[in-house]
């Protein structure tokens, strides 16, 4: 149906202008008080005196408030001044006559007059029926009550410049035209924001419950990042008078990643958000000028197949200690070491003074590993010392006095007994002087003695004690648990050991160094971050998931991820149960699955379903793509080198010629970019970006990308190329290339030197369009 045929055009429309116009003059209003609160900023500011200010001050503070609620009132109403909202319901509450006609848009709108709502927030929890409910009968929960009621329409609109331009009621038979016209749009080079077109098992993963735990095995593309980027948005307007976006951190697994996500929460109307790496994030923790070391080498060597068969026997060691190190195992024999450390922490000596013990030895070391079990070893030196000194205040007094009585007592007797003579007055000025002597004494010593007993704690650095606990072989051997040979630790401690003495550590000593931190120094600012959403969170391993957990002390915690992207499998988990097992309480926790995926077309869905299936393991949950339908993947074998540089060049123009904004060409290994990245600036008029992990920031256009990076990234176009390095028969190798088949929203290529490409030899040609 055409738009002006819809039977409420006339209705909506005028809606739509109503709408506008109040915000227009909202817009205007708000303008009026910002350059109020200016003004009265700006006499608070002549009246302040110096002296006597309080006024001003205040003045200024409360304006300042209203100036930052009002600029970001305007912020969001402006944003939304061009597209108010993307839907509307019709509800009729149980028991009620009238039906609320309620507009869905990204942020709420009330008219002043009457507090009638023109736009409610997709946060809200009446939108929840749009999100979940089809028409009928349905609820929703407010404040832990369940409002009934009849979802009588669900309508989406398409609004672009403030102007109409569809409408569409949905109802059973429907399918979702919106969402369709969304996923076929072209890829800009950041994500997007997805509010009006949340599908029901996304939008029962955003609302969650936010105090548990929560774990999300999604599909590739099964808009797990932008997801997760949602519930952030829903929380912070949820629990708006509990927590501030400050208190929210999202961890994703590279700064190029950050920047690629960058806009979807401003978008959302949320700013301010914590967003980092986990080794950004866990290397200002540790706070060190320690360097980790080549981070990306280790799968760079993992993925070259010629190493890996040589050297098998030192490979095999390389792969266990980065597991070893990411397991719980780990962080147990850690506890191990700390509880050797705490044992012989306080010193061995009574604290006493003038001979009198204020505090013995055995009490100092039961208050430390008893009392105070609950701060990390150097933080219950400050109580300690508070009890010292407490101790020595009650006690100092008294000796004193006494100790002045005791002289006072003797030069009396003197004085009642001695003949008055020249030696009776020398000898009363002697004990005079000895005992002021005595007394100057002892208030000295009492001034330094707290000072002094604490100077016997134990005072090393971070590193000191992870080298002495990598010393400690004994630990290693002794420890519970799967035995461990003494190759594979001497393998460990000695590779850990060289990597200090050059002070540099590996990525997968950041959690054990962090939890080493916690227990033994604790930090020196308190974390301000109450809940923490890890996307990617497939490559991380049990212990610094762990080590997340008990720092932030917090189970708000949103894990995202999918097993078969778990290209970091020999660092990170093995499954999601090992974590709801091991490091959350299953019962208190929620795990949800997503298997629909949005991204990419049917065609190419089905040929990286038939690549994961190679992985043989029964886990592994294949992706249900959206109906989508595009071309075959294209696939094509080489002999000559040169020929497929051209013809990555060819697909690379004709793509450009279709307005593709951004093209990727993805090779497994920098080696294979780099020639192509060569090949291109010599040859081709194509100026193409070749990214690397350093990189924070890229722009669509044609980009050439190692697949490991690639994770997370999508582009409208991808070619998968293989010169020297393709793809083996092996879990590893799949993964990749999963990843990288699972990139592209419409178009897809495969270009490969012949014999480079086993894993899709067999495929059949159903899935593939082979070109001679
Ligand atoms: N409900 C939706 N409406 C419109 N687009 C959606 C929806 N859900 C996901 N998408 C789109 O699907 C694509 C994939 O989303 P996203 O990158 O968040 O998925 P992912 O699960 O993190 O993917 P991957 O694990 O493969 O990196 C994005 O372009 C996103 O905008």
């Amino acid at each position: 149906m055409s738009l002006k045929n819809h039977p409420d055009y006339e209705i909506e429309v005028n809606r739509l202008e109503y709408t506008k116009e109040y915000i227009d003059k909202t817009l205007d209003a708000t303008e009026e008080y910002r350059k109020l609160y200016k003004e009265n900023i700006k006499e608070a500011m002549l009246n302040l005196d110096y002296l006597d200010s309080s006024q001003s001050y205040i003045s200024i503070l409360i304006n300042t408030k209203f100036m930052e609620m009002a600029d970001r009132n305007y912020e969001s109403l402006s944003r939304s001044r061009n597209k108010p909202y993307f839907a509307r319901i019709d509800f009729r509450q149980k028991g009620e006559e009238t039906i609320d006609k309620i507009y869905l848009g990204k942020t709420s709108l009330f008219r002043a007059e009457d507090s009638i709502p023109l736009i409610v927030d997709w946060r809200s929890p009446i939108a929840n029926v749009y999100y979940e409910g089809r028409l009928g009968e349905t609820s929703y929960e407010v404040e832990g009550n369940t409002q009934e009621g009849e979802l009588l329409l669900k309508r989406q609109y398409s609004i672009e410049e403030g102007e109409l331009q569809s409408i569409l009621d949905i109802d059973l038979t429907t399918n979702d035209a919106f969402l369709q016209a969304s996923l076929e749009a072209n890829a800009e080079d950041k994500l997007k924001d997805i509010a009006s077109t949340i599908q029901a098992e996304q939008n029962r993963v955003i609302r969650a419950d936010m105090a548990k735990p929560l774990i999300v095995q999604g599909v590739a593309g099964s808009g797990k990042t932008t997801i997760a980027l949602h519930r952030i948005a829903y929380f912070i307007y949820t629990y708006e008078k509990t927590f501030h976006p400050e208190n929210f951190m999202i961890i994703a697994p590279n700064r190029l990643f950050l920047n690629y996500i960058s806009e979807v929460l401003p978008e959302l109307g949320v700013e301010r958000v914590k967003q980092t790496t986990y080794v950004d994030f866990m290397t200002e923790l540790v706070g060190t000028d320690y360097k980790i070391h080549g981070e990306s080498n280790k799968l760079i060597l993992l993925m070259n197949q010629k190493v890996a068969n040589k050297a098998s026997d030192h490979l095999s060691l390389l792969k266990w200690a980065t597991a070893f190190k990411g397991s719980l195992e780990f962080k147990n024999i850690i506890d191990s070491f700390v509880e050797i450390i705490e044992d012989q922490f306080t010193p061995s000596i009574d604290f006493t003074f003038d001979g009198i013990v204020l505090m013995k030895a055995e009490e100092v070391k039961k208050m430390f590993i008893e009392e105070l079990t609950y701060l990390p070893l150097y933080k219950r030196i400050p109580e300690i010392k508070k009890t010292l000194r407490n101790r020595l205040k009650l006690i100092k007094k008294e000796v004193l006095r006494k100790t002045e009585e005791g002289y006072d007592r003797e030069i009396q007797r003197l004085r009642d007994t001695l003949e008055v003579n020249e030696n009776r007055r020398r000898k009363i000025v002697e004990l005079i002087d000895k005992r002021d002597n005595k007394l100057k004494k002892l208030t000295n010593t009492s001034k330094v003695l707290v000072k002094s007993y604490i100077s016997k704690f134990p005072k090393k650095e971070l590193f000191d004690y992870y080298s002495e606990f990598m010393n400690n072989m004994e630990l290693f051997l002794r420890h519970e648990g799967k035995d461990l040979s003494s190759k594979q630790i001497s393998y460990l401690t000695s590779k850990t050991l060289d990597l200090l003495a050059n002070k540099t550590f590996q990525l997968e000593d950041l959690a054990p160094l962090v939890y080493l931190r916690y227990r033994i120094f604790g930090f020196d600012k308190k974390i301000e971050v109450n809940s923490v959403v890890v996307d990617e969170a497939q490559d991380f391993s049990l212990f610094q998931i762990y080590t997340l957990k008990e720092i932030l002390k917090t189970n708000m915690i949103t894990l995202l991820g999918d097993i078969s992207q778990g290209i970091h499998s020999y660092r990170g988990i093995q499954s999601w149960e090992e974590v709801l097992d091991q490091v959350f309480d299953r019962q208190r926790s929620n795990y949800m699955t997503l298997v629909q995926s949005y991204r990419t077309t049917i065609e190419v869905m089905n040929l990286a379903n038939e690549v994961i299936k190679k992985l043989n393991n029964p886990n592994i949950v294949l992706a249900k793509p959206v109906i989508r339908h595009g071309d075959k993947p294209f696939v094509k074998a080489f002999t000559e080198e040169t020929s497929l540089m051209k013809d990555i060049e060819m697909k690379v123009l004709e793509m450009q010629e279709r307005n593709y904004k951004s093209i990727a060409i993805l090779c497994k290994t920098n080696g294979d970019c780099n020639k192509i990245k060569k090949y291109l600036d010599k040859h081709s008029e194509i100026r193409a970006l070749l990214l690397d992990e350093k990189m924070i920031n890229y722009n669509a256009g044609v980009m050439i990308v190692p697949s490991h990076l690639a994770k997370g990234l999508e582009f409208d176009a991808v070619i998968i190329a293989c010169i020297n390095d393709g793809y083996e028969e092996n879990d590893l190798d799949i993964k990749l290339l999963y990843v990288a088949i699972t990139r592209t929203l419409h178009r897809l290529f495969i270009c490969y030197m012949k014999n480079k490409l086993p894993i899709l030899s067999n495929m059949d040609d159903e899935l593939i369009t082979h070109i001679q």
